[in-house]
């Protein structure tokens, strides 16, 4: 066997290694019907909002690949249906290997804002890890009149549960990113966000991982904030 660190002819080089795999975050999108769950992944892995959506039956995939610090990485959105009777065959696979889990309400909705412990407990209910980052998204901020969940009111919600809380619009064209929308977080900056903690995190996330392996081979479980000082990620009692 030649030394290893002698290039010469036939000896194993970079160019003869495999390409390296890409690795796959799955993030699951949870929420009532309406909160605009399609919208927001729509938005994210299409760079627009839809011209219209109908309820999801099951789920739907969506997927983008984004470069951070070099490395190529696939964010697999799993835009998850909200009306029970679309979801209820689905709801184990949801949770199977996630990696993220987001949080949707919608601002101009009450009731999806009350419903939110009921979402936090099937989470609980499928015995998610504490390495598991969870997010709040409060959806809809565009229609400003129409606000009904105030920012306080969430925000509070979301440090009793260790989360941090983004509002946002899949709709307003000034959250695609170009700063001008002030009091809104942009769809792409949101779930770019949770990648980049998962990056910190994870550093070892296969992208097809061994039978059994439960998707990771080895979790850090490193909490540094994700560049989100004032936003903490944890589990939150659930
Ligand atoms: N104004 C406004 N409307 C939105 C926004 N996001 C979604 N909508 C609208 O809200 C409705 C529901 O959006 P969907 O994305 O289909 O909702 P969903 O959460 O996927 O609903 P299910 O699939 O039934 O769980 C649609 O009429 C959207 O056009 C938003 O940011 N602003
Ligand atoms: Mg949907």
């Amino acid at each position: 066997m030649a030394d290893s660190g002698c290039d010469f002819p036939g000896s194993l080089t970079n160019a003869a290694l495999p390409p390296p795999r890409t690795r796959i975050f799955k993030i699951i999108v949870i929420g009532d019907s309406g909160v605009g769950k399609t919208c927001l992944t729509y938005r994210f892995s299409a760079g627009k909002f839809p011209d219209r959506t109908e309820a999801t039956i099951g789920v739907d995939f969506r997927e983008r690949l984004v470069e951070i610090d070099g490395e190529k990485i696939k964010i697999q959105l799993w835009d998850t249906a909200g009306q029970e009777r679309f979801r209820k065959s689905m709801v184990q696979h949801y949770y199977r290997n996630v990696h993220a889990v987001v949080f949707v309400y919608d601002m101009t909705n009450a009731a999806s804002f009350r419903s939110l412990p009921a979402w936090i407990e099937e989470c609980k209910q499928h015995s998610l890890g504490t390495e598991v980052p969870r997010i709040l998204v409060g959806n809809k901020c565009d229609l400003q009149d129409s606000v009904q969940v105030g920012t306080d009111v969430a925000q509070q919600f979301a440090d009793s549960h260790s989360m941090p809380l983004f509002e946002t619009s899949a709709k307003d064209p000034n959250s695609q990113g170009d700063g001008n929308h002030r009091n809104s977080d942009h769809v792409e900056a949101i779930f770019m966000t949770v990648a980049h903690k998962l990056k910190s995190q994870k550093p070892l996330v296969l992208s097809q991982p061994p039978e059994g392996s439960g998707g990771t081979v080895s979790l850090s479980g490193a909490r540094d904030g994700g560049g989100e000082a004032s936003r903490s990620w944890g589990c939150g009692g659930c």
